[in-house]
């Protein structure tokens, strides 16, 4: 995801959008088979409750998230009445909202003030080159410069917020038939897992059921896993799903259970019953209850029964050599062994494809009524489950398998031999469908009938569930999250974060949008683009056809293994645009942000959808160290970009000039580090001489400081308004930005330098998700210290600004100092004491279990200013003598910011 997290340097948060419950609420009175005109007076109905005509919707208390926005389409509304209403295929299917006025008036001209007020101190400045150190005042002019136009870019990209609602009911009155079946259009979802360890097998698999049981149409959406470790336990693991979801997808129709996720389903205590039998539900429950639990235990019982089983085939089989992995069916495993051999080793295997389930039949199929040895009585609830594919790709030492691009591009066209869904869905393995109806709110983007075609992909948010209560590494991005990407929304559409994202199909394969492409183009030129595959390439042109909504049950004869086989080599992408024209882009440490850019290029737009609940819902790394260097990899990665042929100035013009700005910040931020770096060692002349000023005159200096960063901490303050956040989100964004910027950002930098001299940058690494799970202990990660280079930069930031404090104090006690040095000082002690706070959560962090108790982080500060203090005072005493000291000349030379311009 986003390497864009920290451009977004300001604040905001956010969140939900009640509107969805709205939504359905609004159409909840309106039967399938009433009039069309029915559907319009829906759509204009105004989803975010704010009075007027909403019916039942009025009566909703609005959430403040919502507080401050307004329907911004009501031309397009009436426009589409006043055409012969919805014409049934091509609905309005959102709606937008724009911020109001008494918001986003005064957000605007705070930021023009803001730009004023830094021009004025940029001319000041200019004007008055006076300092005790050149060298240093030019450094800092620079340093200025770049924070000034940085903080512009990511400004203007924010002016105008936009926040998009998906009618969930009018898509179901559309497009769900009376007798059961619907017209949607096929989905094909995506999931990726490497490492059943470092990647606990249990988030994959509840993230399937969580597929598997999604509220939408059974036989038009299947699931792929990609398993990229090759492993047999992702393979028995997924057998056993497939077994469990043969329960749980039917039990979770039956009751209309949310999440659909078992893990989080049973965590939540209480929750209100909204399904059709609950007299049924308790008992239910409690069995469905054990049967998980049962579950549970056949999963981790793999890791021991197959090894075990394959001792004994082993045995059986006695040859010499290799000691094979065996499968439950008395084969080899083709994919990797526990002990590997040749060919049968991470990196190097063949390919496997196995149709774990296979596509279900178009009839509704009742299941069978309860009975001794099934309490469940399922004879009212279709028990058909979606299609469900195993997918290892072929894996060979010669080959850079570019991770999880690589992976994507192989399940791309793996998909299209068999069911070929116009519309796809992917996931990152410990990510899971927490809102059922999100596949549906994603399909209404792409089917409206204003910018549906247009848009290449519907991106949600990224929430996460394991985050510890104040978010101490603001793993929850909201500012990011909630204002951030609704700004971009409002302009090309929110980037690609690598997660929770609903793909058009033919959009990855390179193809333009109607809107820049002549009438019937072609989609597939005759050049080895796409690979040799000829069922690959004759299945392009149907997947550019959304309106096909039948999917083929598929023989699975033995000429369609081989072209599986043959669409998995890794040789398959020779010489072919893969990864570079068609498909998720290659060669850069975040595959995300160049995807969904190279899609903006083309001339497509994205969307951005937020539901109430959140539409999915994922782990996020709460250790400190793994924390960076997932930013390490997204910073990395951006720099990447900035510095590549997928450079955002070089884009031709189809990409709107706003968006070409924001992905500019997006992607050259970490920069910004070096300057700030700087800015926050520069205390450190204080501890060694008194007086040193940056700018003279120092107090105007100062007050445009005060003015310049007062400012952006005003428009943080209206950001978080119309963004729903709180304080807390807030801060946190500024702190984290403070803790990567000293500790990943420079390592990034230092990685691209060497990149661009043709050396080996920094090797980026899997973001590693385990959960200390010896101990029962919540948040017991959070408290873990694991030691990297990488925090040594941000160490020495707070050693420096505790021994400024440490000596000012020192010298404050024997200098002798007038009311105006005094003042100077107290201003240095000001920013040392804001630079300590920002760091506090890594100072936190690196106090490993002690940080549960946070004074003893204070005690610890006071003690050392203490202790430098009298050093400074002794240290004073024996350079000039007793009689001296008096005479020292010092003063408040340490504030030299205006890193927050
Ligand atoms: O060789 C590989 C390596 C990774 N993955 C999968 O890629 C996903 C993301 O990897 P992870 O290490 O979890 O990265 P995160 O930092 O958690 O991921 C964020 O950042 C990535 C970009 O760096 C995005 O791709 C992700 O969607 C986004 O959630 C996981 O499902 C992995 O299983 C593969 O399939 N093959
Ligand atoms: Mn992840």
């Amino acid at each position: 995801m986003g390497s864009l997290e920290a451009a977004s340097g300001a604040a905001g948060n956010g969140g939900g959008v009640a509107d969805q419950a709205l939504a359905l609420e609004i159409g909840a009175g309106i039967n399938g088979q009433q009039h069309k005109a029915a559907a319009a007076v829906v759509a204009r109905a105004p989803v975010l409750a704010n009075g007027g005509a909403g019916g039942k919707a009025t009566k909703k208390k609005i959430s403040p998230k919502d507080r401050y926005w307004v329907a911004a389409d009501e031309g397009e509304m009436e426009a589409a009445t006043a055409d012969g209403g919805e014409d049934g295929l091509r609905p309005l299917l959102y709606r937008n909202f724009r911020v109001r006025g008494i918001l986003l008036h005064p957000y605007r001209l705070l930021s023009l003030v803001r730009l004023v007020a830094i021009v004025l101190f940029f001319v000041w400045r200019v004007r008055h080159p006076y300092a005790d150190g050149m060298w240093l005042w030019w450094i800092s002019m620079v340093g200025d410069l770049w924070f000034g136009v940085t903080w512009l870019l990511n400004q203007v990209a924010k002016l105008n917020p936009i926040k998009r609602v998906p009618n969930l009911a009018l898509l179901k009155q559309q497009f769900d038939l009376p007798d059961g079946n619907s017209n949607l259009p096929l989905l094909d979802v995506f999931i990726n897992t490497v490492d059943p360890i470092n990647e606990p097998m249990i988030y994959t698999m509840n993230s399937i059921l969580s597929i598997l049981a999604a509220d939408y149409p059974v036989d038009k959406h299947a699931c792929y896993l990609s398993d990229d470790g090759g492993s047999i336990i992702h393979y028995d693991g997924l057998l056993e799903t497939a077994k469990f979801a043969a329960l749980w997808v039917p039990f979770c129709r039956k009751h209309s259970i949310e999440p659909r996720a078992p893990e989080s389903y049973f965590s939540v205590k209480t929750r209100p019953y909204t399904g059709n039998a609950p007299e049924e539900f308790v008992n239910d429950h409690r069995h469905m209850s054990r049967e998980y639990d049962e579950f549970k235990g056949h999963l981790d019982a793999l890791f021991t029964v197959i090894p075990q089983r394959s001792d004994k085939y082993n045995h059986a089989d006695a040859k010499e050599g290799a000691k094979a992995t065996w499968m439950a069916d008395g084969k080899q495993w083709p994919g990797t062994w526990i002990d590997p051999a040749e060919n049968h080793k991470k990196g190097q295997h063949d390919g496997i494809v196995q149709v774990m389930l296979k596509h279900p039949s178009y009839e509704p199929e009742l299941g069978l009524p309860a009975s001794a040895n099934n309490p469940l009585d399922f004879s009212a609830v279709d028990v058909r489950l979606p299609m469900l594919v195993y997918i290892s790709r072929e894996k060979h030492p010669n080959y850079d398998h570019q991770k999880k691009a690589g992976a994507m591009n192989v399940q791309l066209r793996v998909s299209a031999l068999l069911t070929n869904a116009p519309f796809i869905i992917n996931f990152d393995g410990d990510h899971y469908v927490n809102n059922s109806k999100a596949f549906r709110a994603g399909i209404c983007f792409m089917l409206d009938r204003r910018d549906g075609d247009n848009t290449a992909f519907v991106q949600f948010p990224q929430r996460f569930d394991d985050v510890d209560p104040t978010d101490r590494y603001c793993n929850h991005n909201r500012v990011f999250f909630d204002a951030t990407l609704l700004g971009l929304n409002g302009i090309q559409g929110p980037s690609y974060v690598g997660t929770g994202c609903m793909f058009r199909r033919v959009s990855l394969y390179g193809v333009d949008p109607p809107r820049w492409r002549p009438d019937d183009a072609m989609i597939v030129d005759s050049s080895n683009k796409f690979g040799s595959s000829l069922s690959f390439i004759s299945s392009m042109q149907p997947a550019a056809n959304q309106s096909r909504s039948i999917m083929s049950l598929l023989a699975l004869e033995e000429s369609v293994m081989a072209e599986l086989a043959d669409v998995m080599k890794c040789a398959y992408e020779d010489g072919t645009e893969w990864g570079k024209e068609v498909g998720w882009v290659y060669n850069i440490a975040t595959e995300d942000v160049v995807t969904g850019f190279r899609l903006h290029r083309n001339g497509w737009r994205s969307m951005y959808c937020r539901m109430e609940p959140d539409a999915f819902a994922g782990t996020a790394p709460i250790n400190l160290t793994e924390r960076l260097y997932q930013i390490l990899r997204w910073s990395g990665g951006s720099l990447e970009m900035f510095f590549s042929r997928n450079c955002p100035l070089l884009a031709g013009r189809r990409l709107h000039p706003m968006q070409r700005i924001a992905y500019a910040n997006m992607t050259a931020y970490p920069v910004s580090s070096v300057f700030l770096v700087f800015y926050l060692l520069f205390p450190v002349i204080w501890i060694f001489r008194g007086q040193f000023y940056i700018q003279k005159p120092f107090p105007t200096y100062v007050l445009y400081l005060v003015i310049v960063i007062g400012l952006t901490e005003l428009i943080g303050m209206v950001e978080i308004k119309w963004a729903g956040l709180t304080l807390l989100d807030w801060i946190r964004n500024e702190q984290f930005y403070i803790v990567g910027a000293t500790a990943v950002y420079p390592t990034a930098v230092l990685h691209i330098v060497l990149k661009l001299f043709g050396l080996k940058g920094v090797s980026f690494k899997l973001t590693a998700k385990q959960v200390a799970s010896s101990t029962s202990e919540k948040f017991a990660e959070l408290y873990a210290v694991q030691w990297a280079p990488m925090l040594i930069p941000t160490m020495v930031v707070i050693a420096v600004n505790v021994c400024a404090i440490g000596a000012s104090i020192g010298k404050a006690i024997i200098g002798g100092w007038s009311l105006l040095q005094m003042a100077d000082a107290g201003l240095g002690l000001l920013f040392n004491a804001w630079i300590l706070l920002l760091i506090y959560p890594f100072a936190l962090g690196i106090m490993g279990r002690w940080s549960k108790r946070p004074y003893v982080l204070f005690i610890m500060f006071v003690l050392a200013f203490i202790v430098i203090a009298m050093l400074d005072i002794a240290i004073q005493a024996m350079r000039s003598g007793f009689v001296r000291f008096h005479f020292r000349r010092s003063g408040g030379a340490s504030f030299p910011t205006s890193w927050g311009l």
